[in-house]
């Protein structure tokens, strides 16, 4: 992706929601997309889906490349987005689960019917497969949408994008109305798309979750992104102000908030977005700084982060501590790797 801006007109106002933002997202890996709300994430996602509405304005270049052919999405006409992209290359799975089922027919309707128009031959056994790869029973799928608890209908939706044995998938905040225990496992589900040689690009909140599954991770401030990088490297020692701000504000962290709010998007400043509220901001702020080598700041760190919750053990992280230490888990190639790193660094 080159360059994704996304305006929308309003009456009197421009909202800037998208301001040119670069990635990449490779098979195999995934590209964890945080921020607070509002700052573009899911504006980005249904852009990159010709999703959104007619007020908006989109420029820039998003490439799919698979298996040799290349199409550009953003300048792609609906037709072929909707052939060859929506649910089939690219899954989806939506922020508001539960509004994109119909609430008159069942899930397994809706999920068959989604199978069926893909052209599967066995949409009853690949939906009770579908299901329970989401830790869901067969039988779930026969209640109605407003039988599902938040958690199921959030599982529902996962089931319905990976229908299409999608290449990419956009997972926009997969885990609201999960607990803890549910959200490690779509995570875990979400690396095992990747494992399979897939593209995930997941949007979320919850940097635990993030730190559990992506390989990279993009830090998003007002619709641009402040800091790239490996997810580990970010997480431990961010350069952005704001992005060790929201290391700082996780709850199995510090849980300190980042004072003050994001500007509003019809009236962006001039200069580093996040100069109002960083305690490094001087005279060079007023220039927007440009991401460079993953950083877009004019005073970048490393920064201090907290390591765990006060009285806890500060050489454990979070997710560390919540498993019972490393040792205790089942790691990942990439969790291997960090921990790895980890000893070599205290070598
Ligand atoms: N159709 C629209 N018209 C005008 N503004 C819009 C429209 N859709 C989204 N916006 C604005 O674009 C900005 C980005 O919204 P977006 O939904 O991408 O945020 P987000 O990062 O996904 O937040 P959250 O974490 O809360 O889901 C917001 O300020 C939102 O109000
Ligand atoms: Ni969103």
């Amino acid at each position: 992706m080159e360059g994704l801006t996304v305006s929308f007109r309003l009456p009197g106002a421009t909202v800037r929601a998208v301001g040119g933002v670069d990635f990449e997202v490779r098979p195999g890996r995934c590209l964890a997309l945080v921020g607070e709300s509002g700052c573009g994430k899911s504006v980005l996602a249904h852009a990159l889906l010709g999703l959104l509405p007619g007020n908006a304005e989109v420029s820039g270049r998003a490439w799919l490349e698979q298996e040799g052919q290349t199409l550009e999405l953003l300048g792609a006409p609906q037709a072929v987005l909707a052939r060859r992209v929506r649910g089939r290359a690219v899954g989806l799975i939506p922020q508001s689960p539960a509004t994109h089922l119909t609430p008159v027919r069942t899930a397994r309707a809706q999920l068959e019917e989604a199978l069926r128009e893909l052209g599967h031959p066995r949409p009853r056994e690949r939906a009770d497969e579908l299901a329970l790869r989401q830790g869901l029973r067969p039988a779930d799928l026969d209640r109605y949408p407003h039988e599902l608890s938040g958690g199921m209908a959030q599982r529902v939706a996962n089931a319905m994008a990976l229908a299409g044995d999608p290449w990419l998938v956009l997972a926009d905040e997969p885990t609201g109305g999960l607990d803890r225990p549910l959200v490690d496992r779509a995570m875990d589900a979400l690396r095992e798309l990747c494992d399979e040689g897939r593209a995930v690009l997941l949007i979320t909140h919850d940097l635990r979750a993030a730190e559990r599954v992506a390989d990279d991770l993009a830090v998003m401030y007002a619709g641009r992104l402040v800091e790239t990088g490996p997810a580990a490297r970010v997480l431990d020692r961010p350069r952005h102000p704001y992005a060790a701000g929201l290391v700082d504000a996780r709850p199995d962290r510090a849980f300190v908030p980042i004072p003050g709010m994001p500007p509003e998007l019809t009236r962006l400043p001039d200069g580093c977005a996040f100069a109002p509220r960083c305690a490094s901001a001087d005279a060079a702020c007023a220039v927007p700084p440009a991401l460079e080598d993953g950083v877009a700041c004019h005073h970048p760190g490393p920064h201090r982060v907290s390591r765990g919750l006060p009285g806890d053990d500060p050489a454990l992280t979070g997710a560390s501590r919540a498993a019972g230490g490393p040792a205790a888990r089942g790691l990942s190639g990439r969790d291997r790797a960090r921990e790895g790193g980890r000893e070599g660094g205290r070598a």
